[in-house]
């Protein structure tokens, strides 16, 4: 079956339907991650983008029930190079294209993505549709530009979950595998993605992750040890409201953030968002930390990012990106108040960064494991 990509500009690119039949709008963006496509299209920080891989053979290693980032694929739609037609790992269940139309997400192969990614850089990220039903150039470059942008969508609280659940999963609240855990952190779910959460647990944290517009005091009766805000979509600026909890409570408790988590922290402080021309995604983006002067190259996947110049003097630069110069992380000077821009998690990515939960749990009250949080 045919598809059609066309772009808010007029660009058009003709493909075949990969996933499900039908019709999608989005902000198209690419990721440059040579691996992950699983945990790519099950991050909800892409909710409401078409995303394109620029690696051109995906689907390769299949999919399986073990490496999603979330409940459900979030992406709005899917662009590849060539969907691979043969699937190889013994940990694959499904292939890619099944895994694509069982959830309902449109996506077109057999385009020129390296065209494509030189269009968005050049021009920057636009709106995009994806159609396997409308063949009209103009009706099509016109449902691109009628799709909702990316300025302004509080895409956070409509991904978020409905009601507080804890983690890990599998464990029961009363068992004594989980009161026995060091630490309990309060995670902020603005499109938490689940690698986040494993790397709390591995160290020792008892996790409840509330919904978005969970309140200050609501989540000080859970009586945590810190506060975790985690990745999410959108734009950051109309989460004003979250910011204002989440500045009380960063000045009780000891807070880390992640992308998201550290925009909603920047502007809970006073600091300022803006829009990056195609923003960065990827798993190779070197950053900077200016603590220890090492390079680490990191997992990204962001659209927006923090005007340093913005930052009040209470907030200290500590991480930027090498490639751009941008924010990539910032913490208080006087708090145990710290985030990053990038994804210490990666879940696709290099973990080079990893040890940036070890430094949230040294804010954390020293207690011994075997004692109940
Ligand atoms: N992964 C994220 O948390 C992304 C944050 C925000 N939606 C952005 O695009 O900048």
């Amino acid at each position: 079956m045919e598809a059609i990509l066309a772009l808010e500009d007029g660009r058009l690119f003709y493909g075949k339907s990969i996933g499900a039949a039908g019709e999608t709008t989005g902000e198209v963006v690419f990721n440059t991650a040579m691996t992950g496509y699983q945990e790519v299209l099950t991050d909800p920080s892409y909710a409401g983008q078409l995303v394109t891989m620029t690696c051109p053979h995906i689907g390769n290693y299949g999919v399986n029930p073990e490496d999603v980032e979330s409940r459900q694929p979030f992406v709005a739609g899917f662009i590849v190079r060539e969907l691979s037609s043969v699937v190889s790992n013994w940990r694959a269940t499904e292939s890619l294209g099944d895994y694509l139309k069982r959830h309902g997400i449109v996506g077109i192969e057999g385009i020129d993505t390296r065209a494509l990614v030189q269009h968005i850089r050049e021009r920057g990220a636009m709106r995009g549709v994806i159609s396997t039903v409308e063949r009209e150039a103009s009706r099509l470059v016109a449902k691109a530009a009628g799709a909702p942008g990316m300025v302004g969508a509080a895409l956070a609280k409509t991904v978020t979950c409905t009601a507080p659940y804890t983690w890990p999963l599998a464990a029961a609240e009363d068992s004594t595998e989980y009161q026995r855990r060091r630490w309990h952190v309060v995670a902020y779910d603005f499109g938490v993605k689940f690698n986040i959460l494993r790397h709390l647990a591995a160290l020792g944290c008892r996790i409840t992750v509330v919904p978005a517009t969970t309140t200050s005091e609501e989540v000080l009766r859970l009586q945590p040890d810190g506060v975790f805000l985690s990745n999410g979509p959108g734009d950051p600026e109309p989460l004003a409201d979250i910011a204002r909890e989440v500045r009380l409570l960063a000045e009780r408790l000891p807070t880390f953030g992640i992308c998201l988590g550290h925009q909603v922290l920047a502007l809970a402080f006073g600091g300022r968002t803006f829009k990056l021309k195609y923003g960065h995604r990827g798993a190779n983006h070197p950053v900077k930390n200016l603590t220890t002067g090492k390079v680490e190259i990191t997992s990204q996947n962001h659209g927006f990012a923090v005007d340093p110049e913005s930052l009040p003097e209470e907030l200290e630069v500590t991480h930027i990106n090498l490639n751009d110069g941008t924010l990539e992380g910032f913490r208080h000077r006087h708090l145990p108040v710290f985030c990053v821009q990038y994804h210490p998690e990666a879940a696709p990515g290099p973990h080079d960064a990893a040890y940036l939960f070890e430094a949230f749990t040294a804010l954390l009250p020293s207690r011994p494991a075997e004692v109940a949080a």
